[in-house]
């Protein structure tokens, strides 16, 4: 069987329902379909989750967000109680005495479970056997913060156990109970994530992942024009690629088909006969290129430290890591000199007191002879299986760069070998990725099938 996943896109308006319902029918294997809330239809478009966001706030919107619903199950005709009952669901939770963030996660969740509410309705009016089911009668636990959950291992014991109804099951993505019963969402982008869960816990041959576009392409198609769609590409290249900023499928969502070892499709919902992009274990991978994929992130900030003799100083490190555990934040990378250290924080989980509070103690901890702040700070990734095998690698990638008078103000292979990160100005990054994919990939124009 098949877990097959939807993207907001996917399920933007009643003609895109419909080839979602065409793609579900079109293999008996398809037993299981995540939703994900009606995205954008068009460029300024607001997509339903974040009308709800707005909605937890202020009930001015709720009509907007029934309406949605309401045109997609007009283009079915669908009977009425469908809409009322969606209404009915919102005018409930705009009434609920609860805490601000739980009154958000329970608004959030909806986008995503009106849509497998409308999808269920919709397979059935085309007299295809559909049940919807919520990720609470699966047992899908979660644990960690409202809008941020991490899934409980509990999760593939009841998965393991739920006898799953004849024909089609469909579930909504995105969101899950505590083990309180409380509803919780994953990150942004995190119907993905529900997908990957289904797809280990049921065992499936292959979790199908439906979006906009053809595949996963080598650079993002808002950076680079018509990049190169990959074939095959392994889990491991599409953890370092989607960390580093390729939108297209979310990086926790890999781990679970790591560990259940379900290969995943990417696939276009408007071009589903196309074969899009096979994600695969790296056992039996050949690599037929040295890169696979290129990505810059622009949201990091760096600290710059110096002082004589650094390297020498026993527990330095980590008088620097307890800071950042007292101010409950992570580090992406700490690239280190002999008399230096970088310190990449993603900027996200910063603001600025707590900028100034961390540049204090650190040089009161610490006491650096330089502690430079750097705000604008990108890292371009270039990630490949193929890399490990190339000598001259490092080279042809800082080329392209020099040539371009692109400053490059740090360099870390990292551990796995499969990637290379490269520290540039936020301002230079789009034409740092243009002209790395300049040099190994060729253009549209000069392409073979062109
Ligand atoms: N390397 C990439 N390959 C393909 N798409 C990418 C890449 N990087 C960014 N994207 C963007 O990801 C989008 C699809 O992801 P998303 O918006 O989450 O879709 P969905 O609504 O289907 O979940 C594409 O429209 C594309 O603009
Ligand atoms: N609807 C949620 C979750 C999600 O996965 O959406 P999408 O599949 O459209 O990226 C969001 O916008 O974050």
């Amino acid at each position: 069987m098949r877990v097959v996943k939807f993207g907001g896109t996917s399920l933007s308006t009643g003609e895109q329902f419909e080839r979602v319902s065409q793609i579900m029918q079109a293999n008996p294997e398809r037993q299981v379909v995540v939703t994900s809330a009606p995205g954008k239809r068009f460029k300024q478009d607001i997509k339903v989750t974040d009308l709800l966001i707005q909605a937890a706030k202020n009930c001015d919107v709720l009509p907007d967000i029934v309406a949605r619903y309401q045109a997609i199950a007009n283009y079915f005709n669908l009977d009425q109680s469908v809409i009322d009952w969606i209404e009915s669901q919102l005018d409930q939770l705009s009434r609920e005495m609860v805490s601000r963030s739980q009154h958000l996660a329970n608004f959030k969740a909806q986008g995503e479970r009106f849509s497998a509410y409308l999808l269920t309705a919709v397979l059935k009016s085309q007299g295809t056997d559909a049940t919807f089911v919520e990720p609470a009668t699966l047992g899908l636990v979660v644990s960690g913060e409202s809008d941020d959950a991490q899934i409980d291992p509990v999760t593939y014991r009841n998965l393991a156990a739920f006898q799953r109804p004849r024909g089609i099951m469909v579930v909504p993505g995105f969101y899950a109970t505590t083990a309180a019963g409380d509803i919780a969402t994953f990150s942004r982008g995190g119907s993905d994530i529900t997908g990957a869960i289904l797809a280990k816990g049921f065992g499936a041959e292959r979790y199908e992942n439906f979006t906009d576009v053809d595949g996963v392409y080598a650079a993002d198609p808002r950076v680079v024009n018509q990049p190169q769609p990959i074939a095959t590409m392994t889990y491991r290249e599409l953890r370092e690629l989607s960390y580093g900023g390729f939108g297209v499928f979310h990086d926790e969502a890999i781990i679970p088909a790591i560990e259940g070892q379900i290969p995943i499709n990417l696939k276009n919902t408007n071009a589903p006969q196309l074969p899009g992009t096979m994600i695969v274990p790296e056992a039996g991978f050949e690599a037929r290129h040295a890169i696979t994929g290129i990505v810059s992130a622009d949201h990091f900030s760096a600290i710059y430290l110096h002082r004589y003799l650094l390297n020498k100083e026993t527990g330095l490190t980590l008088k620097l890591l307890e800071l950042l555990y007292h101010y409950h934040l992570s580090y992406e990378h700490m690239p280190s000199g002999i008399d230096d250290l970088t310190l990449i924080l993603d900027d996200t989980q910063l603001d600025a007191a707590t900028k100034t509070a961390l540049c204090a103690d650190i040089k009161r901890v610490l006491q650096p002879d330089v502690l430079e702040w750097i705000d604008d700070y990108a890292i371009i990734m270039v990630v490949g299986e193929g890399m490990a095998a190339h000598t001259s690698l490092i080279q042809t990638i800082l080329q392209p760069l020099a040539a371009e008078h692109i400053h490059v103000s740090m360099i870390n292979q990292g551990a796995s070998q499969i990637s290379l990160m490269l520290g540039t100005d936020q301002k230079d990054a789009a034409r740092a990725v243009q002209a790395i994919y300049r040099t190994f990939f060729i253009p549209v124009n000069q392409r073979l099938e062109a």
